[in-house]
């Protein structure tokens, strides 16, 4: 897997990527509006004090008026009191507004994630969804609260500052203006290299999510096989490689940093020497004097800043670009333009249906043609890896076809609404996944009306009676954060989950494969009865499961090579009788 990357967003430039964030900025536009005004608001108030530091020492303190010193302390005093209050009044609407735009980003981008297909999922490591949906999107919490405000306040900071000292003193103002040249040209080579620097690092990040996802679920395989050191050395290298990548950001913002740093240093000798000469020459009062150096002093730090605001904005416009990576891709599998309405028919038919995964070099079917009768129980067996599965998932669409088409009842299945196909069609796959909630909960999955009736003659059908015996019963909370369920519980309540509300199609990939042959008889003569006009598709592994069925379909080559009862097809077809031949059970079943 994977983490598959759209050039066109990956290239877009950092303004363009992040101005995309504007939809989500819309609904929080007034604690913005006011995060803005408070900041630049704060740093003017602040940049305002030397003027008056250099009127104290130009007027009162020249002209020994202590009158007008109080007046000018007390006007210092303001803008001081003015500044601590902008920066409180700037943090709160800052958390308000950065809050509101990470989390209805992370809410859209999760919804987005689960509309997307299957297919997509099969190709992104899960790992690199994890890092998007937490680390990267706390890097733009923290671009809107901090970069984006401060970005404008600081370049406006020190536009003003400029135009001050221009202000004051022409040419040494014009000595300033000028030091910003390099100043911008180092900006611009910085932000291409730290842009790729910080997308290295995010990418890496993802890496280290995944393995950390997969050594927690794969801990048995790994503690089992005794691999710990082996799965210790391939973590420590990817975490290595991050500290590499991170490691190479902050070389690269450290070179940065010396020239935000060395430059104004520079320029504060050529000033400061320049000024001293123009005050001994008398075009410079020595009020003046203080009041330019002390606002130079005060725009090193705005520059300062700088490099550091470039560093997170360049880090939030990668992180912007991953998050668009995701949001960009469109969903295949969709409702239809216009939706048939839904049929009440049951029969399902597959209609020379083939199939190609994404990527892949050869069909993995090519022209099955199956009819399962309303009401009907159709067992589909094959070789590993012939495709029974695939064929199990086309029906609710989890992959749609690439050629032929699946009809319900006569109607196509692309052709119904989403909604409405999967809650004709249910499904049990052959790995229970099992939520971190109640029983209830994993079985309903929140579908609505579903009694309290069709909850407990689901658990009767899958023959899951043990859960009345768990602490809580129905509302015991299992899954990864609950109390561990056996393979074969666990196969039993996948199993109610698809047979609760009764579904008109019911397609089970080897769901009793856990069970004994006893519990499965009990299950499948329950099944019967419960789902007397349900049709069922049901992958099968064994002999037994087999003959529950009504019919058998052989799949072999992409195809179905045979449909029988399995009597039948165990007298015509060597192909079937060789398949079941490797099951242990054959000996007991066959005639
Ligand atoms: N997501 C995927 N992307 C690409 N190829 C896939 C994908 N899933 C399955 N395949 C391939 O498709 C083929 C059919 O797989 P499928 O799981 O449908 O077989 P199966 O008959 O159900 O096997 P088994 O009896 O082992 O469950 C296999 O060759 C498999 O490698």
């Amino acid at each position: 897997m994977t983490s598959a990357r759209r050039p066109g967003t990956a290239d877009a430039s950092t303004l363009h990527t992040l101005l995309r964030l504007r939809r989500w900025a819309r609904p929080h536009r007034r604690a913005i509006t006011v995060m803005f005004v408070a900041a630049t608001g704060a740093m003017l108030s602040q940049a305002v004090i030397p003027l008056v530091t250099g009127a104290v020492v130009d007027g009162p303190i020249r002209e020994r008026d202590t009158a007008g010193l109080w007046a000018l302390s007390g006007l210092a005093l303001l803008f001081g009191v003015a500044e601590s209050a902008l920066f409180f009044v700037r943090r709160w609407a800052m958390a308000s507004a950065a809050l509101g735009v990470e989390t209805d980003l992370r809410r859209d981008l999760f919804a987005h994630v689960q509309r997307l297909p299957v297919s997509f999922h099969d190709r992104w490591a899960s790992g690199q969804l994890l890092s998007r949906l937490t680390t990267d999107l706390s890097t733009l919490r923290r671009f809107i609260g901090l970069a984006a405000v401060f970005m404008v306040a600081d370049l406006l900071t020190i536009a003003v500052m400029l135009a001050l000292l221009i202000h004051i003193h022409l040419l040494l103002g014009l000595v300033v203006l000028v030091s910003m040249v390099p100043l911008l040209i180092g900006t611009r080579r910085f932000e291409l290299r730290y842009s790729r620097d910080a997308r290295r690092a995010q990418d890496l990040t993802g890496d280290v999510a995944t393995a950390v996802e997969e050594s927690a679920l794969g801990i048995r395989v790994i503690k089992a096989f005794g691999r710990r050191p082996h799965v210790l050395a391939g973590f420590t290298r990817d975490v290595t490689r991050l500290r590499g990548a991170e490691l190479t950001k902050i070389r690269t913002l450290g070179y940065f940093w010396a020239l935000l740093e060395g430059l104004p240093q520079l320029v504060l000798a050529v000033v400061t020497i320049g000024g001293v000469y123009a005050t001994a020459h008398g075009s410079l009062s020595v009020g003046d004097l203080v009041a330019f150096v002390s606002l130079f002093l005060q725009l090193v730090w705005p520059i300062i800043m700088l490099g550091w605001l470039l560093a997170l904005t360049e880090e939030s416009a990668s992180a912007c670009r991953r998050i668009f990576e995701v949001l960009d891709t469109e969903p295949t599998i969709l409702d239809p333009a216009r939706p048939a309405t839904a049929e009440n028919g049951t029969a399902l038919r597959f209609e020379n249906v083939s199939f190609r995964f994404a990527d892949a070099q050869d069909d993995v079917l090519a022209g099955v043609d199956l009819d399962i009768a309303p009401g009907e129980t159709m067992a589909l067996v094959g070789a590993v890896g012939s495709g029974k599965t695939t064929m199990t998932a086309l029906v609710p669409r989890l992959y749609d076809v690439t050629g032929g088409r699946i009809t319900i009842g006569g109607v196509d299945v692309r052709d119904l609404r989403l909604d409405q196909l999967r809650h004709a069609v249910t499904t049990a796959f052959e790995d229970a996944t099992l939520f971190s909630a109640s029983v209830r909960e994993n079985l309903t999955l929140g579908r609505a009306g579903i009694t309290e009736d069709d909850v407990r003659e689901a658990v009767e059908v899958a023959r899951a009676d043990f859960v009345h015996e768990l602490p809580f019963g129905l509302d015991t909370r299992i899954g990864e954060q609950g109390l561990s369920l056996s393979g074969g519980q666990r196969q039993r309540l996948a199993l109610a989950r698809a047979v609760l509300g009764r579904p008109r199609v019911l397609v089970l990939d080897d769901p009793l494969s856990a069970l004994d042959v006893q519990t499965e008889a009990q299950v499948e003569a329950a099944l019967r009865r419960v789902l007397a006009g349900t049709t069922a598709l049901v992958v099968a592994h064994r002999a037994s499961t087999v003959l529950l069925a009504d019919r058998v379909a052989l799949l072999a080559d992409g195809r179905i090579a045979a449909v029988g009862t399995h009597r039948e097809l165990l007298e015509t077809t060597p192909a079937y009788r060789r398949l079941l031949a490797q099951s242990a059970e054959l000996e007991e079943v066959s005639p």
